[in-house]
């Protein structure tokens, strides 16, 4: 038989999903939570103007695919950042979705069981409410905005937002951060370049009008105020690092050349620790050097850090997972993390403030 349709041709189904106020009304912000959330976006806007001499350290698992891990993870977190306070601001990563290279597991939202279900209505749910339990913790929170779809179903639990060394040259995801109402990271290019990310900084800072989804799930036209609180994140690439205190320079030159705020966040994984968990200390030592060494551009850090050491690939049986261990990029384990955040600030404390 002739197949005439000349649409859809490669689509096996859509299914309608919940609707952002709905998920909202189920799953609705607390007082706790949104205090959490208001003080993190606050401190964070306060950092990167500069009123607020603190840094930020966006740390946490690269990606979450275990709750029960997740919350005792935001526990330690959260009486750990209470010791470091007053020189560094902690925010816990809580990405629920990675950007891959080819393929692989797109996190929880995508396919929260992890066997290719793909049950991604179920994963919102999941996501939203591990949100609200580590808000009221009273820990702020970050993610990358990678389908510009999720921000409308978690976005007012969000402190700080990343878009990724795989999107930021892209004017979707600038024209959604124009909207995003926390300040947003730009990662440099895979390449290394940082045109992107500064080409970026400039498109954001912009209104933008384009197509997207209400609160009540209709497809409309968003028209964004543009967003103030854009900066860059330099990740390396290209299997080179950029976080040295000449790659710093010269990103505080192209930052300047653009007439851009000289805010930089340094993500010590990815390509500035060529994906080596034990490299990641050694990029956040460095950087707190070049700070009490004078610099005055480094605003941040990203830190991939989990309960247990490194990387499992996602076994046939799932109850074969160890616990604690990333199944995405690999990262470093809970003493690691508390030696790194205390030496740091025990480096840092009597410099910020007079920075
Ligand atoms: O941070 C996570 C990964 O680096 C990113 O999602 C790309 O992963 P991949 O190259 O393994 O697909
Ligand atoms: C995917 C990530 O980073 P990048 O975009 O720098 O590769 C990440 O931080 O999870």
């Amino acid at each position: 038989m002739t197949d005439n349709r000349v649409e859809n041709l490669n689509v096996e189904s859509h299914s309608v999903l919940i609707t952002p106020e709905d998920l909202k009304r189920k799953l609705p912000i607390s007082e706790a939570a949104a205090s959490s959330v208001m003080e993190g976006r606050q401190v964070i806007r306060d950092i990167l103007d500069g009123t607020d001499k603190r840094i930020f350290v966006v740390i946490g698992p690269c990606s979450i695919h275990d709750v029960d891990a997740a919350l005792e993870y935001g526990k330690r977190l959260k009486k750990l950042s209470e010791q470091v306070n007053d020189s560094i601001y902690i925010v816990m990563r809580v990405y629920f979705e990675k950007p891959r290279t080819t393929v692989g597991w797109k996190g929880l939202i995508n396919d929260p069981h992890l066997n290719d279900s793909f049950d991604i209505e179920e994963g919102l749910h999941i996501a939203r409410k591990l949100m609200l339990d580590l808000s009221e913790m009273g820990l702020p929170l970050a993610t990358e905005a990678l389908d510009p779809t999720t921000p409308q179903y978690m976005q007012d639990l969000i402190s700080w937002s990343a878009i990724g060394a795989r999107t930021t040259e892209s004017q979707t995801h600038r024209e959604m951060s124009s909207g995003l109402s926390c300040a947003v990271g730009f990662k440099n290019g895979t390449d290394g370049g940082l045109t992107v990310a500064t080409n970026a900084l400039k498109s954001v800072k912009h209104p933008h009008n384009f197509l997207g989804i209400s609160p009540d799930g209709q497809v409309s036209i968003i028209r964004t105020k543009g967003n103030q609180y854009g900066h860059i994140v330099l990740r390396g690439g290209d299997g080179k690092p950029n976080y040295d205190s000449v790659s710093v320079s010269i990103c505080e030159q192209a930052l300047d050349k653009s007439g851009l705020k000289k805010n930089i966040m340094i993500d010590c994984s990815h390509a500035n620790s060529s994906k080596d968990p034990a490299l990641q200390p050694l990029v956040a030592e460095n950087a707190a050097n070049q700070i009490l060494e004078g610099n005055k551009s480094i605003v941040g850090l990203m830190i991939e850090s989990n309960l247990e050491w490194g990387a499992q690939s996602i076994p046939e049986n799932l109850a074969d997972l160890k616990y604690g261990v990333s199944v995405t990029d690999a990262c470093i384990d809970w003493p690691a993390t508390e030696k790194c955040l205390l030496d740091m600030h025990n480096k840092l404390k009597d410099v910020l403030p007079n920075r």
